[in-house]
């Protein structure tokens, strides 16, 4: 081995603190070519031991602690073992990505949620309306009448379409409206103000019970809205009981009493066909003797004429205000955004049955027919209450009008 090799491989061995045994033969001439592949096989199992114990250089301090797979102890090396440090001069291989380590991804905002819930209500309006200014110089009436047929198809409803398009005419009198940009910004403006006009969010007062009565047709989300409900008031501390008033279904009743379970809420429930009034009776009582803060009631929304929806409400709230002379304290109407009109003709018919106080409008995640909430608002007077935007606890959202149309434009 040449003189300078010598040197170099004396130099390394003893940083590896491996010691003269591992130091390569001393012979009079060179290597033979079984020690010379002897000694790389040597030097490749130093590199290949050395290589674990090198710290994921781009892992987080944070995750590096959390639970990560667990190693299995065979792949471990003994704690004791003197740890071949590496430091062959061959270029670094990198670290291995840590691919099996789960990244945490910062979890989006609500906004960002609803942005993303009403992408396609806002391709329907805003991505119209952005198709309709493109290249336009002037806004002008022929303007508006194009707009005024893009909103009534969007589902804000003819009423407050109309509304709105008086407005902007007035608006554009008023030399208001010089550019498309301008037309844009005065009708977010527009919408917002409807919106806010008979915005009340919904305050739980401390009645004990504070009773909400949730009502609307089969399928539009009631047992799910009224679980994510019994979630968020058992979550501030109150106790919650749910009555399983629609006793239509089987279904519903256990579908209501798995979330009294999940989030730790009382439940009244009758057999499947029993008199819906007569589980209210048993749950006000219930109630009453067990100081439930939140009582909520779950009804059948299988009513198909007024005539029969107002007789059985008329019996529900009979009974109930026998017991809790001040009940229901709240009527909330569910409806599905994703009905549109139809979800406008409920909000009508239930008006009138049902004395609504306020409303839920639920799956507007993937819905193009958002522009319903501002039709339900305005052209009912009616306070929308909360939004659902998925399935999930938390995508049942107090509704915040400033939010909804900013998410909306945006
Ligand atoms: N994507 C989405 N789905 C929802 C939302 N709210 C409810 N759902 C789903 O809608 C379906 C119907 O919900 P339910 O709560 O059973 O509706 P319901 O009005 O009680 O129906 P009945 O019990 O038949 O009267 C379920 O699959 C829910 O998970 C929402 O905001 N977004």
């Amino acid at each position: 081995m040449a003189e300078e090799n010598k040197g170099f491989f004396k130099g390394l061995f003893k940083k590896l603190g491996i010691g003269g045994a591992e130091e390569p033969a001393e012979t009079a001439g060179e290597q033979s070519v079984e020690e010379q592949e002897q000694q790389e096989r040597r030097e490749e199992k130093q590199q290949e031991a050395a290589a674990p114990l090198q710290p994921p250089v781009s892992a987080p301090p944070a995750q590096a602690q959390s639970a990560q797979p667990v190693v299995t102890p065979a792949s471990v090396p003994e704690p004791s073992a003197p740890a071949p440090r590496q430091v062959w001069t061959e270029p670094a291989a990198p670290a291995p990505a840590p691919v099996s380590e789960p990244v945490e991804q910062a979890k989006p905002s609500f906004f960002d949620r609803l942005k993303r819930s009403l992408s396609k209500t806002h391709e329907t309006i805003i991505g119209r309306v952005d198709t309709l200014l493109l290249g336009k110089k002037q806004i002008d009436t022929d303007t508006l009448e194009e707009l005024e047929e893009i909103l009534i198809t969007a589902d804000l409803g003819v009423k407050t379409t109309v509304d709105l398009i008086r407005t902007l005419e007035q608006r554009l009198k008023r030399d208001e409206l010089q550019d498309g940009a301008a037309l844009k910004r005065a009708l977010k403006e527009e919408i917002q103000l409807r919106l806010l006009e008979h915005h009340a969010p919904l305050v739980v007062t401390d009645k004990k019970p504070f009773v909400i009565m949730v009502i609307g047709v089969n399928g539009v989300g009631k047992t799910t809205t009224i679980g994510k409900l019994a979630a968020r008031y058992a979550g501030e501390g109150k106790k919650v009981l749910l009555a399983a008033a629609d006793t239509f279904r089987a279904a519903a009743a256990e579908q209501l009493e798995t979330w009294a379970k999940r989030v730790g809420a009382d439940i009244v429930r009758h057999k499947e066909g029993a008199d819906p009034s007569a589980v209210v009776f048993d749950a006000c009582k219930a109630a009453i003797a067990r100081g439930t803060d939140v009582l909520i009631i779950d009804t059948a929304g299988r009513m198909h004429t007024k005539v029969n929806l107002m007789e059985e409400m008329k019996k529900i709230r009979r009974v109930l205000t026998r017991e809790i002379p001040d009940g229901p304290h709240e009527t909330l109407l569910v409806l599905d955004a994703a009905t549109g009109q139809n979800a406008l003709s409920q909000a009508k018919l239930f008006k009138e049955a049902a004395d609504v106080t306020g409303v839920v409008l639920t799956k507007l995640d993937g819905s193009a027919k958002g522009g319903i909430v501002v039709a339900v608002c305005h052209e009912y007077a009616l306070p929308v209450r909360f939004i659902g935007v998925g399935e999930s606890v938390e995508d049942l959202r107090a509704f915040d009008p400033v939010q909804f149309v900013d998410a909306l434009f945006q």
